[in-house]
C-alpha cells in the first residue's frame, strides 16, 4: 500500500510526487530547496503538495497566508513534529506521552519566563560579563596582529560565553596565583572538549534530520553521550552562576518520572537550541560587517558614540537598556546577516482532514497526518520585497531617520512576515531577544576593543552558505576565512577588557537591558 502512488483528490493542491518510489521529489528538493520551491511555485501556484521521503508536505508559499498557518487552529499541531524529531536526535523521553503532559507544559512555559521580560536583563548582563572574560583570556594583549579563522574565532568566543551564561561554570577553585576569578587550564580544557563534542554532534544534523538513526552516526552519537554526561544533574548541581532557565528546568525534570540520562538529554537539546543558530549568525554578522567598509565605519561610529557616553573607557563596558536599543546600525547589520543566511522550515502536522483557506480566498483540502510547511527563505530572497536580494546592504533595516525599518511591501501590501529567521507562532524561538542581544554585545566588544580585518585574499572573494543544512536554521559558511586582529589603540592605559570576569545572573552590577 505504501508504494501505491497517491492520487490527488478533488479540492487538494497540485501534487508533486516525482517518479521515484518512496523518495518522491526528495533528491531535487534536497539539492537546492529554495530553487526547487521557486520552480514548483511558478508551475503550481502558492500552495502545492510534495512527496518527500514518504511524507507529504503541503507548502504554503504566499507570505500573506502565513498568519493563517501560525495562528495554529485546532487542525495544525506544532509539538507532534518537533517533539518526535527532538526525541530521536537528543535521546530524551517522549514528552507527548500522557504521563509527561502536564510537566511538559510547565517546562515549556519556563522558556518565556526565563528568556524574556525582566529575566532577559539578568541573562544579558551575565552574557556581557562572560563575553568580556572570554575575550580577556583569548585575545592578544600586545600590539601585534593575531591571525585566525573567523569562524573558529567566533565559535570559540560565542560558544564559551554562551555556555557559561546558560549552564554556569564548574568551580575551578583558586588557581596557583590565587586568582579566584580566573578559569584555570583544567576547566578551560573541559570547555574546549564540550565545544568539540558540540561541533561533532551538530555536524551530523543534516543526516539525522533526513532520518538516519543517530546510532549510525557513530561520532555524533558518542559526542552526544559525552555532552549528556557533562550535563547530568549531579554535575550541573556543582555549577555556580547558572541561568534561571536551567535551574528551573532541572527542578521541573526532577519532579517528573525521568531517569538521569533522560534529564540530561533535555539539557543537550537546550545546549543545541542556544548555540546551533547563534554561532553561524554571529559569524555572518561579523563577516558581513568586516566585508563592507561602509558597514564597518557606521558600526564603529555608533559603538564609539554609545560606549564613550558610558564612563571610564578603561573599565569593562557597561551598556544600559537604552544604549543597546539605540544601536540601530548594529541591529540592521545583524538582521541583514540573518536574512541572507537563514534557511529554516516551519512545519505543522494536520491533526484532521480540513480545508485551509489562503489569504486570496483560494482553498486547499489537507489530509490528516500531512505536513503543512512554510519556507521563509522564499520571502527573504524575494526581489520584490528586497531589491538585489543576494547583496548585503547594511542599512536595509534602517529607515530614513536611522531607526529600525519595519515596513516592507509585496504587491503594494505591507507584510507582517517580512523577516522570519526565528519562526513564528507556537514555534517562534523563545530565545530570539537574547540571541539578538548576545550578537550585538559581541560586535560592540570587538569594535570597541579591537582592530579587525579580513585577511587580504579573503576580503576579495565572497563566501557562500552551506546548503546541506537547509531547513535547519542559520546556514554556516562552506569554509572559514582568515581574519587578523589586534588591540585597538585608544589611550595609554586602555587595552582589552581587563577587569571583566565570568559572571552569573545577579553577580555583577553592570546594567544591560534589552527591548523585546
Ligand atoms: C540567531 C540565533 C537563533 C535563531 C536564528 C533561532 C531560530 C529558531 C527557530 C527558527 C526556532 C523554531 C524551530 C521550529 O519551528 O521548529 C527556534 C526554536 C527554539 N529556540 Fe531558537 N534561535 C536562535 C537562538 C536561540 C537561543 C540563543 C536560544 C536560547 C537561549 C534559543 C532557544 C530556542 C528554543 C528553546 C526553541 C524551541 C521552542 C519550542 O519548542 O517551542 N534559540 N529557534
Amino acid at each position: 500500500l505504501l508504494l501505491e502512488p497517491r492520487k490527488r483528490r478533488p479540492g487538494e493542491p497540485p501534487l508533486e510526487a516525482g517518479w521515484i518510489p518512496f523518495l518522491g521529489v526528495a533528491l531535487d528538493y534536497g539539492k537546492d530547496p529554495l530553487a526547487f520551491l521557486r520552480e514548483t511555485q511558478k508551475k503550481c501556484g502558492n500552495v502545492f503538495t510534495c512527496k518527500i521521503a514518504g511524507k507529504y508536505f503541503t507548502f504554503i508559499t504566499d507570505p500573506f497566508s502565513f498568519p493563517a498557518v501560525v495562528r495554529q487552529g485546532k487542525n495544525l499541531d506544532f509539538h507532534k513534529f518537533a517533539i518526535g524529531f527532538s526525541q530521536r536526535v537528543f535521546g530524551h523521553a517522549d514528552f507527548l506521552a500522557p504521563v509527561y503532559y502536564n510537566g511538559f507544559r510547565e517546562v515549556h512555559s519556563i522558556f518565556h519566563q526565563t528568556l524574556q521580560g525582566p529575566s532577559l536583563t539578568q541573562l544579558a548582563q551575565s552574557m556581557l560579563g562572560n563575553l568580556q572574560a572570554v575575550l580577556r583570556q583569548n585575545l592578544p594583549k600586545g600590539e601585534d596582529w593575531a591571525v585566525e579563522g573567523l569562524q573558529s574565532f567566533t565559535n570559540r568566543v560565542m560558544f564559551d560565553a554562551g555556555y557559561l551564561t546558560i549552564f554556569g561554570q564548574q568551580d575551578a577553585g583558586p588557581s596557583a596565583d590565587g586568582d579566584n576569578n580566573r578559569t584555570d587550564n583544567k576547566s578551560d580544557l573541559c570547555m574546549r572538549q564540550v565545544a568539540q563534542h558540540f561541533l561533532v554532534f551538530d555536524r551530523a544534523f543534516p543526516e539525522m534530520a533526513a532520518g538516519l538513526p543517530i546510532h549510525l552516526c557513530v561520532r555524533a552519537w558518542l559526542a552526544r553521550e559525552a555532552l549528556a554526561e557533562k550535563l547530568n544533574h549531579s554535575r550541573l548541581q556543582r555549577n555556580h552562576s547558572m541561568s534561571a532557565l536551567i535551574r528551573r528546568r532541572m527542578d521541573a525534570f526532577d519532579s517528573m518520572p525521568l531517569d538521569e540520562r533522560g534529564k540530561a538529554g533535555t539539557h543537550v537539546s537546550m545546549l543545541w537550541a542556544s548555540q546551533a543558530n547563534t554561532l553561524p549568525a554571529a559569524f555572518w554578522s561579523l563577516y558581513h560587517m568586516l566585508s563592507s567598509p561602509q558597514a564597518l565605519s557606521a558600526a564603529r561610529a555608533e559603538v564609539d558614540r554609545v560606549v564613550e557616553q558610558s564612563g571610564d573607557p578603561d573599565q569593562p563596558i557597561s551598556i544600559s537598556r537604552e544604549q543597546l536599543d539605540s544601536m540601530f546600525v548594529l541591529g540592521s547589520i545583524i538582521e541583514e546577516a540573518l536574512r541572507l543566511s537563514s534557511a529554516s522550515i516551519m512545519i505543522r502536522v494536520a491533526s484532521d482532514d480540513f480545508t485551509f483557506t489562503l489569504d486570496s480566498g483560494q482553498t486547499a483540502a489537507i489530509r490528516k497526518g500531512d505536513y503543512i510547511a512554510m519556507y521563509p527563505q522564499l520571502i527573504h530572497m524575494d526581489p520584490e520585497i528586497y531589491p538585489s536580494p543576494t547583496e548585503f546592504q547594511f542599512d536595509r533595516f534602517l529607515d530614513e531617520a536611522g531607526q529600525r525599518k519595519s515596513e516592507f511591501y509585496k504587491n503594494g501590501r505591507r507584510l507582517k512576515h517580512y523577516l522570519v529567521p526565528f519562526g513564528s507562532g507556537a514555534s517562534e524561538c523563545p530565545g530570539r531577544f537574547f540571541a539578538m542581544c548576545e550578537i550585538k554585545m559581541f560586535l560592540v566588544l570587538l569594535l570597541w576593543h579591537y582592530d579587525m580585518e579580513l585577511a587580504q585574499s579573503d576580503a576579495q572573494h565572497r563566501l557562500s552558505t552551506d546548503c546541506t543544512r537547509a531547513g535547519l536554521g542559520i546556514l554556516p559558511p562552506t569554509q572559514d576565512v582568515l581574519v587578523r586582529y589586534k588591540v585597538r589603540p585608544r589611550s595609554s592605559s586602555s587595552s582589552c577588557p581587563q577587569q571583566g570576569q565570568q559572571t552569573g545572573e545577579g553577580d555583577s552590577d553592570r546594567t544591560v537591558e534589552v527591548t523585546e
